[in-house]
């Protein structure tokens, strides 16, 4: 398999073009980057971009702050920008002494232009979409990639088109994607029905499909992982030992695993500083958990599936073939945990300041978890990745929260409401 961590750096092939090309992650086969639109090699399989050139950390000092700083891991110098990245790497102290790990830290992806990680794939996937001069954008979506996708094809100047569970995506995504005059088609199935339909239409030549099964939206995610071990080193003079994040479309976990593997690819970091990527999924939605526990080579479709978690609650990971190679490489895992639990780590973050959707959270509940177990050691330096903003789901943040208390308009039973003089 060509997903191995200390996989050579491949020689670049006839169809390369400037030192880039799209390959087959199962056959190998080649194919020229942007002459035709091409998401999937023979059937069906994954393809990722190859560079004939690894990036080293020397290639991104004095290059800015955000995605493009990273342009030489990147198959372009610039992408449509609102801009995006460099999002905080927070500490988190007391929820550090209570999951009692050496360190942690909370990257809050959250913090994007458009409140997900999304907008880190889809700066470089609507600039390839720009090359490729293709009319209409469109994805499935939990709700974050319509966002994203909707906020970076109206900068690009394109039209959009969103396909989303009906009933299943949080107020805030649904309004974004809205007033940034996307399309919405509100569908009667689940996000994986809706992703079948998007692949339809892209097949049929009527949308260019921006879910992450195209690999230029995963590029883009790399740099997620970038920014964590550049700044991690400078803060600790090490790298993290792990990295959880959630998991829905496994899209992530297959970026930061390529991040890592061009890295070591060229040399500039050892393959036993790797952090292991450790997954976690909703007890309710765990399709990779199950294939990680069973030593499976894919995830088997759930067809039923239910998390507050919306932002997750995926039966059919696309990425499975890359995200699962990358897991086992790393020496990481997958858990699965309770909604219950998602909503105390929610509050747990919330304590620390850091407001972050039910699905980020997952990461959080995951790792007191997989410390309860003593998967994770009290010596390890860890990195939790939240993804979305808390106000992206407004419902479940109320639902978390304190309510408010009614109260009459006069001072005096105010005082003695809050229990005052
Ligand atoms: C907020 C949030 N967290 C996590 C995920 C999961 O990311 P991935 O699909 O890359 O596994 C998604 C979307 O799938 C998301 O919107
Ligand atoms: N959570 C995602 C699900 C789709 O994932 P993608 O990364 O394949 O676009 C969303 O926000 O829609």
């Amino acid at each position: 398999m060509s997903l191995e961590l200390t996989a050579p750096t491949p020689e670049a092939p006839d169809v390369a073009e400037d030192g880039v090309w799209l390959a087959d992650i199962e056959t190998g086969e080649t194919y020229a980057p942007f002459d035709e639109i091409r998401y999937t090699g023979a059937d069906g399989n994954l393809l990722e971009v190859r560079y004939a050139d690894p990036p080293t950390f020397e290639d991104f000092r004095g290059q800015g702050r955000g995605v493009w700083r990273y342009h030489a891991a990147l198959p372009f110098d610039e992408g449509v920008s609102l801009p995006e990245g460099a999002t905080p790497l927070h500490r988190a102290p007391r929820l550090r002494e209570t999951v009692g790990v050496r360190s942690l830290r909370i990257k809050h992806e959250g913090m994007n232009p458009t409140g997900s990680f999304k907008d880190r794939g889809m700066t470089v996937g609507v600039r390839v979409a720009q090359k490729l001069g293709v009319g209409r954008l469109a994805c499935a979506s939990t709700g974050n990639t319509s966002a994203a996708l909707a906020a970076y094809g109206a900068r690009g100047g394109m039209q959009t088109l969103v396909l989303l569970p009906a009933g299943k995506v949080a107020a805030g995504k649904v309004a974004q994607a809205a007033l940034h005059d996307a399309r919405i088609l509100e569908v009667d199935g689940n996000f994986d029905n809706c992703l079948d339909i998007v692949q339809d239409l892209a097949q049929r030549g009527e949308v260019y499909l921006l879910n992450s099964l195209n690999p230029f939206r995963l590029e883009g995610q790399k740099t997620i992982g970038l920014e964590i071990l550049e700044e991690f080193r400078e803060d600790n003079g090490r790298f993290p030992d792990r990295i959880v994040l959630p998991v829905g479309n496994a899209g992530n976990t297959s970026a930061l695993y390529k991040a890592f593997r061009e890295l070591v690819q060229s040399g500039a970091l050892d393959p036993a500083e790797v952090p292991k990527l450790t997954g976690v999924q909703a007890a309710g939605s765990a399709p990779m958990v199950e294939a990680i526990e069973h030593g499976w080579p894919d995830t088997e479709r759930w067809n039923e599936v239910e998390t507050i978690a919306t932002a997750i609650r995926i039966g059919n990971p696309v990425n499975a073939p890359k995200a699962l190679p990358g897991i086992r490489g790393t020496g990481g895992t997958a858990v699965a945990v309770e909604d219950d639990a998602i909503t105390e780590a929610q509050r747990d973050l919330a304590k620390e300041g850091i407001g972050v959707e039910p699905a980020s959270a997952a990461s959080v509940a995951g790792l007191k978890k997989l410390r309860e177990k003593g998967v994770v050691g009290s010596e390890e330096d860890v990195v939790c990745l939240t993804t979305g903003h808390l106000l992206k789901d407004p419902d479940a943040a109320y639902e978390a929260g304190n309510k408010p208390e009614p109260v009459p308009n006069d001072p005096g039973a105010v005082l003695e409401h809050i229990g005052a003089q």
